[in-house]
């Protein structure tokens, strides 16, 4: 059996966390065995709990902590459950172990909230939060160390939270590798509306046309699909409570959505005239400058620069091509590969600093790598 790989995190012998205790984790899934793994590498006391025996016996195989011993006094609980339990087992895990802090990573921070607060539970020590790290694939086998490497982690405090309780959350957060961020569950709800929740609608509704398409025209899918269409393959049990516990927010935007979909419908209908064409390139010019704005790697505004090199299907190309990287002084900022099944190349996209892309294109070109495309083409 073998453990995901926890080095990311690491980084060698020399990090030492800043979480300090036993930390608790409730839901031992993809979120939870994920912050297990994570914290696990890092050298800090992990119990698991899982609702599911089978689930949790998984993730204690997998190494993302250890069983809950009654003697436990966890300093921190995370809770990593589905939201619609969210709200039971942070006031259970409140009452058990009142001197910790609580925190929960639900994609939904007001729903669960307001139950906590109509129930009359004291929420001094808990802190809702939110990293914005996750796969389309759930449970313990999923999970990965590396997982909130460079994402938001969203934490909401309020006005009454102690100072170490928000710096525990906080460094929380900071281990995983993520970056916290402060947010109230209003604003950090209607955001995740428009940058998570109707993003996973939109690539269902597209990936749904598929269902009924003949497998001639699917078999012409290219990248650009692959790229819209990956969160479509999520959990719909998932899926279903987050979208209805954040319902307004979404359906605001969705109506939107819609009102932009029948001008774009309405342009193409009759593509002649007057205007037509104009909707066309406006609707593709708001897309180019809405993709300009997110934010690039690590949550910089910068985005950066990217290069696709052919790399034939043999051994040892993917190493050729990082040495001639290496020696050329290029700095990779970030790599993917693709590969369709059967092609005799995959297509390597490789991110540099803007700075660097002429000179690193021209010197792979040297070195003999065919370059496919680059930003600035
Ligand atoms: N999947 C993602 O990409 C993602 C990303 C960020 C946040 N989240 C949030 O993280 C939470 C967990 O999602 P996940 O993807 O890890 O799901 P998951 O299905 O992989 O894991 C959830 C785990 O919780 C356990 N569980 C269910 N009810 C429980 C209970 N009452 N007590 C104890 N354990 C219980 C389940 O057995 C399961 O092992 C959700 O609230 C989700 O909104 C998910
Ligand atoms: O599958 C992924 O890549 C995700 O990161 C999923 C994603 C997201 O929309 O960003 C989905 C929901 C979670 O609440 C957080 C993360």
């Amino acid at each position: 059996m073998t453990s995901p790989d926890t080095s990311a995190v690491a980084g060698g012998d020399s990090l030492t966390p800043r979480v300090t205790g036993t930390v608790r984790v409730v839901g031992a899934g993809l979120l939870g065995a994920s912050v297990g793994h994570a914290l696990r590498a890092l050298g800090v006391d992990v119990v698991l709990e899982d609702a599911s025996p089978s689930q949790l016996r998984l993730a204690i195989d997998y190494g993302a902590g250890r069983a809950a011993t009654p003697a436990d006094e966890p300093t921190l609980i995370v809770v990593a459950v589905p939201p619609d339990v969210v709200a039971d087992v942070v006031e259970r895990e409140l009452r058990t172990f009142p001197r910790a802090v609580v925190t929960d990573v639900a994609s939904v921070k007001l729903e669960p909230l307001q139950e906590l607060q109509a129930r009359g539970v004291d929420l001094t020590h808990y802190i809702g939060s939110h990293p914005l790290a996750g796969r389309e694939r759930g449970g313990a086998i999923s999970a990965r160390a590396d997982l909130f490497i460079g994402r938001p982690w969203v934490v909401c405090r309020d006005g009454k939270t102690p100072a170490s309780d928000l710096a525990l959350v906080e460094a929380l957060a900071l281990d995983l590798g993520a970056t916290p961020i402060e947010m109230t569950p209003e604003d950090h709800d209607r955001s995740v509306a428009l940058v998570s929740h109707v993003p996973q609608l939109v690539a269902s509704l597209l990936a749904g046309r598929f269902t009924d398409a003949p497998d001639g025209s699917l078999r012409l899918a290219g990248q650009g699909v692959r790229d819209t269409t990956r969160i479509a393959a999520s959990a719909p049990e998932l899926w279903v409570q987050i979208l209805a516990a954040n319902a307004a927010p979404v359906v605001d935007i969705l109506d939107a959505l819609s009102q932009d979909l029948a001008a774009v419908a309405e342009a193409l209908r009759t593509p002649e005239a007057p205007g037509a064409r104009r909707e066309i390139a406006d609707t593709i010019r708001r897309g180019n400058e809405g993709v300009e704005r997110l934010p690039g790697k690590h949550g910089q505004n910068r985005r950066f620069a990217s290069l696709v090199v052919m790399v034939d299907d043999t051994a040892g190309q993917l190493g050729r091509l990082f040495g001639d990287l290496g020696a050329l002084a290029v700095n990779v900022e970030d790599f993917r590969l693709e590969h369709s099944p059967g092609a005799p190349f995959g297509l390597a996209e490789i991110a540099v600093a803007p700075s660097v892309l002429r000179d690193a294109t021209a010197g792979l070109e040297k070195r003999g790598w065919k370059i496919a495309s680059t930003t600035n083409d």
